[in-house]
């Protein structure tokens, strides 16, 4: 079974090696999708949303919020690099015998989206 909690923060970037108005410097009110697999426990529960809030806030959403993210990363701040990024700050901490991380979507807009699954990443640790 899947259970999946969203999340937003806001953060400025620009994109680098790109001919459009994204190289220059604006601002995005992100959406993250976070998706976890696994078996109910006997209450029912395959994780608590409170553990995966918490979780989530402490690796992802207090880093990112109200951040200019190029200071923050030496990659391009595309969708697509901020996705392995956070998958590689989850993917050890919402891992027990029971549940796993199983998949993100970050959306940039509205009508932007990106998603990262198990597949695509496979069994790495942060
Ligand atoms: N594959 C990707 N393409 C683009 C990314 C990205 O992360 N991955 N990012 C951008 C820009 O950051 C831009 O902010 C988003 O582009 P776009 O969707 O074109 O934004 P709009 O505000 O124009 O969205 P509309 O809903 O179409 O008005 C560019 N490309
Ligand atoms: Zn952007």
């Amino acid at each position: 079974m899947k259970v999946t909690k969203v999340f937003e923060f806001d953060s400025a970037h620009n994109l680098i090696n790109y001919n459009g108005k994204c190289e220059k410097l604006h601002g995005h009110t992100y959406k993250l999708e976070v998706t976890v697999s696994g078996v109910p426990d006997i209450n029912g529960l395959v994780i608590d949303f409170t553990l995966l809030k918490s979780i989530v806030n402490e690796c992802i959403i207090e880093k990112l919020d109200h951040q200019y993210l190029n200071e923050l990363f030496d990659f391009n701040t595309t969708c697509e690099n901020i996705l392995v990024w956070m998958w590689n700050q989850l993917y050890g901490r919402l891992k027990t015998d029971r549940f796993e991380l199983y998949q993100l979507t970050l959306w940039e807009t509205p009508t932007s989206y990106a998603t990262v699954t198990k597949e695509d990443m496979g069994d790495v640790e942060s």
